[in-house]
C-alpha cells in the first residue's frame, strides 16, 4: 500500500456507501470496509467479544457466542453514553485490522468505506480524499426500511446519531448527490470518478 492513493468514502446510514463501495470494486478498486470488519470482529470467537460481554453482560451475546446485534442496536441509538460504550471498545480493534488490510492491499488505489469518518477526529488524515454519499434524510429512512425492514423511528434514531448532512458534506473533496437517481445513473457518476482517479494514480 505505500504509495497507493486513499479514498475515504462516507455518508449517512442507507446513503448509499456499501453500493458505491461495491461499483468501485467492480472497476478495480481493494476496499478495505469497516462495517464489515465490525461485524466480524463481534462474531463468535471474535476479538470483541470477551469485553463486550465483560462491559455489557452476558445478555448482550447470542446462544452462538457472538453480539446479539439487534438488542445491541437497541441499546445503543438509545443512550449516546451506552454507545460510546461500544465504540470504546470496537474501534481501537476496527482501526488495527483496518491499518492491516490497507498494509496488505496491493494496488494504486484503495477505498476505505467508514461509516464514521467526518465523526472521527483521526480518519480525515488517514485518506487522500474524501467522498461524501450524500442524500435527504427521507431518503435515508426510506431506503433503510425498505433494506432491513426497521421501523421509521428505529431508522431515525440512528440518522441522529450521526453528524449533520452539512458537516459531513463540509470535509468532502467529491460530494456524490445519491437522490432522485438511478442505480444507473449512480454507476455513471461513480465510473466516472473512477476513470479520472485510474489515470492518475495507474
Ligand atoms: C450498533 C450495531 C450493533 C448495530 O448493528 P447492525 O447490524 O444493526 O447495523 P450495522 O453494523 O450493519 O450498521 C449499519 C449502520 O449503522 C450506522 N452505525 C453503526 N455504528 C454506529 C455508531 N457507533 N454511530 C453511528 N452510526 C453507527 C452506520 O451507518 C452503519 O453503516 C453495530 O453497528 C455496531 O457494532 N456499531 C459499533 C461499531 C461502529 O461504530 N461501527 C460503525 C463504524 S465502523
Ligand atoms: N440511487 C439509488 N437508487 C435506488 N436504490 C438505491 C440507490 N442507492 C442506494 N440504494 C439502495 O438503498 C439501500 C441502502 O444503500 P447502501 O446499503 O449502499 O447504503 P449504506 O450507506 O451502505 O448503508 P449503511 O450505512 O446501512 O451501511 C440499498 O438497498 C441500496 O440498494
Amino acid at each position: 500500500m505505500p504509495g497507493c492513493w486513499r479514498v475515504g468514502l462516507t455518508g449517512g446510514i442507507g446513503s448509499g456507501k456499501s453500493t458505491v463501495a461495491a461499483l468501485l470494486a467492480g472497476l478495480g478498486a481493494i476496499v478495505v470496509d469497516t462495517d464489515r470488519i465490525a461485524r466480524s470482529l463481534a462474531e463468535p470467537g471474535g476479538a470483541a467479544i470477551d469485553a463486550i460481554r465483560n462491559d455489557f453482560g452476558a445478555e448482550f451475546i447470542d446462544a452462538a457466542g457472538g453480539m446479539d446485534r439487534a438488542r445491541m442496536r437497541s441499546a445503543v441509538f438509545a443512550d449516546a453514553a451506552v454507545r460510546r460504550r461500544l465504540e470504546a471498545i470496537l474501534h481501537p480493534l476496527i482501526g488495527a485490522e483496518t491499518d492491516r488490510q490497507a498494509a496488505a492491499a496491493e494496488g494504486p488505489i484503495v477505498v476505505f468505506d467508514v461509516p464514521l469518518l467526518a465523526e472521527s477526529a483521526t480518519w480525515r488524515a488517514r485518506v487522500d480524499e474524501v467522498w461524501v454519499i450524500d442524500c435527504a434524510e427521507e431518503t435515508q429512512v426510506r431506503r433503510i426500511v425498505a433494506r432491513s425492514g426497521w421501523s421509521s423511528d428505529a431508522a431515525r434514531a440512528v440518522i441522529a446519531s450521526q453528524t449533520s448532512r452539512t458537516r459531513r458534506r463540509a470535509i468532502a473533496d467529491v460530494v456524490i448527490d445519491n437522490d432522485a437517481i438511478t442505480l444507473d445513473a449512480l454507476a455513471e457518476i461513480v465510473g466516472t470518478l473512477w476513470t479520472a482517479r485510474a489515470g492518475l494514480h495507474a
